[in-house]
């Protein structure tokens, strides 16, 4: 939690508090050519899509799929509920708080005590079943949030299930003899993942604000699915901050640390942000995918040679997430192996009201 307390009820501000205001770099400070590049689109039927995706994963680290064969009205349903949810009194919310050492239930993004500024949005993480915490929230009818939040993560994790498989088989790493967790139908069905629910309210002064501090997400790969507001920007080495369009019914696919750490580097978790809005809301649901918990990852032994020493330790998911509630941005420094990383990207440069010490 930050030291700096936040407004109860930021919602209804007229205006930007000081503690909400971050001294946001000019744009000015990267060449113009960030509006020419786009994040890459993907045709998940296309014939082709496997050496698109490990292109797109290679040089971006995230692209969005079109024709992944979620049904869209999962999409509608689960954006019903979380507006249901934001939209309920501070109060109400407050019942289903985050614990101060918990991950799932209401509150800030985990990484705000990294900075000195507060962050204008509201997330909800469910890890599990949200059973206990809806009920919190809605006594008399919790039971119809907690099927939509159920079919949307099995969804979700069929989806994620085929991306890892076209992923890794970029990198010539089939599920079905080269990973041993991938489990007996190679589907990743023992995989687990959280649900990130984030609200941002229309903003008063949005270019001072934040909505999610620029980071990179502790999972093997996070699909995210957002309302018809932009906000989400990735950053591209030497170009700058790149905007991420809504495009209907499409999901944005990001590389997580994991998926870095067990590509032996070839894939970067890419950094990225969410600015808010003045006039509009804006909504949008992570899913947030990695491991079974007793599964360690580290860089594939076919990645893995006398000219490609491994780069990274072998770490748990939860390990992971301690070292990253510990060290933020310095996380996957924590886990690197003795050998020197080039071309790695310091977050700080991009996060200035980021604390120091
Ligand atoms: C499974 C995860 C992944 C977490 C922690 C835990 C539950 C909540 C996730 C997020 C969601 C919002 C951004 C982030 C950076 C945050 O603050 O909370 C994420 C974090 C991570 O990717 O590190
Ligand atoms: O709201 C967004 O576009 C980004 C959300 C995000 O990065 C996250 O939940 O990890
Ligand atoms: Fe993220």
């Amino acid at each position: 939690m930050p030291s700096i307390r936040p407004h109860p009820d930021f919602t209804s501000l007229r205006e930007l508090p000081d503690s909400y205001a971050w001294n946001h770099q000019p744009d000015s400070d990267y060449p113009s050519s960030a509006d020419a590049e786009s994040v890459p689109i993907i045709d998940l039927t296309d014939p082709n899509a496997v050496q698109a995706i490990g292109h797109a994963c290679k040089t971006w680290g995230v692209f969005q799929v079109i024709n992944h064969g979620v049904p869209t009205h999962l999409f509608d349903m689960v954006e019903s509920t979380s507006r249901d949810l934001f939209s309920l009194p501070v109060n109400q919310k407050l019942k289903a708080a985050r614990s101060p050492d918990g991950i799932s239930g209401y509150g800030f993004a985990r990484i705000s005590s990294f900075f000195s500024k507060l962050m204008w949005s509201e997330g909800f993480t469910i890890v599990g079943s949200p059973q206990e915490h809806f009920r919190q929230l809605w006594p008399h009818n919790y039971i119809n949030h907690c099927d939509v939040i159920k079919e949307y993560k099995q969804e979700m994790k069929k989806l994620a299930g085929r991306l890892m498989c076209l992923m890794l088989g970029s990198l010539g790493i089939t599920a079905e003899q080269d990973i041993k967790w991938a489990g007996p139908k190679a589907d990743f069905n023992e995989a687990s993942a959280a649900l990130q629910l984030n609200y941002y309210p229309a903003c008063p002064d949005p270019d001072r604000a934040m909505g999610l501090a620029a980071h990179t997400d502790s999972t093997l790969l996070t699909i995210l699915y957002q309302n018809n507001t932009s906000g989400l920007q990735v950053l591209r080495e030497g170009v700058g901050w790149i905007k991420v369009p809504p495009i209907p019914d499409a999901l944005v696919i990001n590389i997580g640390d994991l998926m870095h750490i067990l590509s032996n580097a070839s894939f970067p978790s890419v950094l990225h942000r969410a600015m808010v809005n003045r006039t509009c809301h804006r909504l949008s649901i992570a899913y947030l995918y990695g491991p079974s918990s007793s599964v360690k990852i580290s860089p594939h032994p076919k990645l893995v040679g006398p000219s490609q020493p491994p780069l990274y330790r072998p770490v748990t998911w939860n390990e992971y997430l301690d070292t990253k509630a510990k060290h933020f941005n310095k996380a996957l420094s924590w886990v690197r192996a003795c050998v020197p990383l080039k071309g790695m990207v310091d977050v700080n440069e991009h996060n200035n009201s980021l604390k120091v010490g």
